[in-house]
């Protein structure tokens, strides 16, 4: 699904992602931890193609492809979402509009028909009742005046209406009170299957409970410096990450 080799990013001249490595097979979830300012949403916003992000050196294979050579809209066609840290405001652009416009640019890379707002209502409304997300937002601009939690659970909407294959996420859990936690970790746990990946950066092992990821990366200096299974994110819970980077 996605492979990672002796990868390198300067942003503004300055090497940020030094020598990383990552292979992430179909249907498996990888989460990344590591202490601020380690790189994590360096990684993320790269992959996803941001243009103030240069590779320097290495190799990203993506599917069948040099994700390097795909722009972002090609990426996210080939099945490629990011959900933001800080999702984006847009204001005057409701999110059914914005669902619309990004299906159907997908479909269109895949040669596909575009969905009818009549298609992408009954779409909508599939997803929002098997995850239970209300469908208050909908007419709202996107993100526009959301609280915390209803940003973050806008995201997993787009996420499942989009249907990716790699999805990454980027503190999908910060500021989330406990039941919206739970929430975001069970529509993940609905939207898993054997050819869906996710990349799941996290402060902490909270989520992790909920979602079992396969494989626990740190990350520090912009490589990854340990990879263990969930145990590993119980570990730092408890010790810090004081006793990696000593
Ligand atoms: N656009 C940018 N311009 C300048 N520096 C940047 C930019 N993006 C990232 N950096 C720098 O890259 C380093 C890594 O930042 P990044 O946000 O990737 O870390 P992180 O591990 O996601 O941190 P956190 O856990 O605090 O979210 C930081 O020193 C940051 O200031």
């Amino acid at each position: 699904m996605l492979s990672i080799q002796n990868l390198n990013v300067e942003v503004e001249n300055k090497l940020i992602i030094n020598r990383l490595n990552l292979e992430i097979k179909p249907g498996e979830i990888h989460a990344i931890m590591g202490p601020n300012g380690s790189g994590k949403s360096t990684l993320s916003t790269t992959l996803a193609g941001h243009k103030d992000y240069h590779v320097t050196a290495g190799t990203i294979r993506f599917k069948e492809h040099n994700l390097l050579m795909l722009n972002p809209e090609e990426r996210a066609g080939e099945g490629l979402f990011l959900a933001f840290q800080y999702p984006v405001e847009i204001p005057g652009i409701s999110n059914t509009l914005f669902l619309q416009t990004a299906i159907n640019s997908i479909r269109k890379y895949r040669k596909l028909e575009p969905l009818d707002s009549w298609d992408l209502i009954d779409l909508i409304n599939q997803k929002i009742n098997r995850l239970n997300i209300s469908d208050k937002l909908l007419k709202r601009s996107v993100n526009v005046g959301f609280s915390g939690g209803e940003k973050k659970r806008n995201e997993i909407l787009q996420m499942a209406v989009l249907e990716p294959d790699l999805c990454i996420l980027d503190e999908i859990d910060s500021g989330l009170d406990i039941d919206a936690l739970k929430i975001i970790a069970r529509c993940i746990t609905l939207l898993r299957n054997a050819n869906r990946s996710f990349i799941v950066i996290t402060h902490y092992q909270r989520i992790l409970d909920d979602i079992q990821p396969e494989y626990v990366h740190v990350m520090h200096h912009g490589s990854i410096i340990k990879s263990g299974n969930f145990s590993l994110a119980k570990q730092l819970e408890e010790q810090g990450y004081d006793w990696l980077i000593k």
